[in-house]
């Protein structure tokens, strides 16, 4: 059996995700964390589903996880650094689903992958791993007259935008027409812009309601235009895909990979 914690255990991934361990029969919930201040510390992980799983809720990190191989952690960026410390000490497996990493936290979970394996990916859906396959086809075969915009779409609750999705379709469109996405990136228009300049590659961001991830990168060129898109209609997705980041990770002693090592897309 696999022993698998989560973090951010009473969030809306940490309940799809504790749901999820426990209907697999290769792993079992080896704790549960979640940020001192939640009102969830210290009540039955599973209290919410109207039973008990005998893992109570912690938001100390030595006793939440003491039982634990693996740790899942979808949060925010500064609880995942401090949950990468402990299981980079701890030899504890990381699968992280978080966004919005700086440059800095980004190279700081890259060195921590020389002594655990880590799975790090914006999102855990295999639909939006294919996506990024078709980017790089469209991308290579559309590289001239052709303007690229990345349109996404979340929940009211979402605090970082654009989204890790977005972000990562934006970084593996540029890759493929050999430019740097800091320095063509528009992130929203406002006031008198002039025109479009063919190099940059534009964001728009809508939250609202309780819309579960969309995505449509549209390439514009004159008299036609092609958008892929990707729409998330349950969270369940992605939470499938963390437990095949886990499994994965069985096999790694240390290492960073990402949903395409996980998924065989490379
Ligand atoms: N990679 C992927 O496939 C996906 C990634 N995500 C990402 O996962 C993250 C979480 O999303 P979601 O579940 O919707 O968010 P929620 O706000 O529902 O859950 C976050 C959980 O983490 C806890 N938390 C907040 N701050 C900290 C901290 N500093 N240390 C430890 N725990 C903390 C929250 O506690 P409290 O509520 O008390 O603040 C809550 O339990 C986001 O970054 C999102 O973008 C989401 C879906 C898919
Ligand atoms: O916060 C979310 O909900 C999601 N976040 C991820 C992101 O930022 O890309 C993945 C998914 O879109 C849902």
């Amino acid at each position: 059996m696999l022993r698998v914690g989560i973090a951010g255990a009473s969030g809306r991934m940490g309940r799809m995700l504790i749901e999820a361990v426990q209907a697999t029969d290769d792993c079992t919930l080896g704790g549960a964390l979640d940020i001192a201040t939640s009102p969830a510390v210290g009540m039955d992980a599973t209290a919410w589903m109207g039973h008990r799983s005998g893992v109570l809720i912690e938001s100390d990190l030595a006793k939440g996880l003491a039982n634990a191989q693996y740790l899942i952690d979808f949060t925010r960026p500064e609880g995942t650094m401090e949950h990468l410390r402990h299981c980079r000490d701890n030899g504890i497996k990381l699968v992280i689903g978080t966004t919005g990493f700086s440059d800095a936290q980004k190279a700081e979970i890259e060195a921590a992958a020389r002594d655990i394996a880590i799975v790090m990916a914006p999102n855990m859906a295999v639909g939006v791993n294919v996506v990024f396959n078709l980017l790089r086809h469209a991308a290579k075969a559309l590289n001239t007259g052709f303007d690229i915009e990345i349109i996404e779409a979340h929940h009211r609750h979402k605090v970082d935008a654009p989204s890790g999705t977005a972000l990562r379709m934006g970084e593996v469109v540029a890759e493929t027409l050999g430019r740097d996405l800091k320095e063509c990136a528009i992130y929203g228009r406002e006031g008198v812009t002039g025109e479009r300049d063919p190099s940059t590659i534009g964001f728009a961001t809508v939250r609202g309601g309780d819309i579960v991830g969309d995505h449509t990168v549209l390439f514009a060129g004159t008299g036609e235009r092609i958008e892929i898109t990707h729409k998330s209609s349950s969270r369940a997705t992605y939470a499938q895909g963390s437990l095949r980041a886990v499994r994965f990770l069985s096999h790694q002693p240390h290492g960073l990979f990402g949903m395409d090592d996980v998924l065989g897309l490379k």
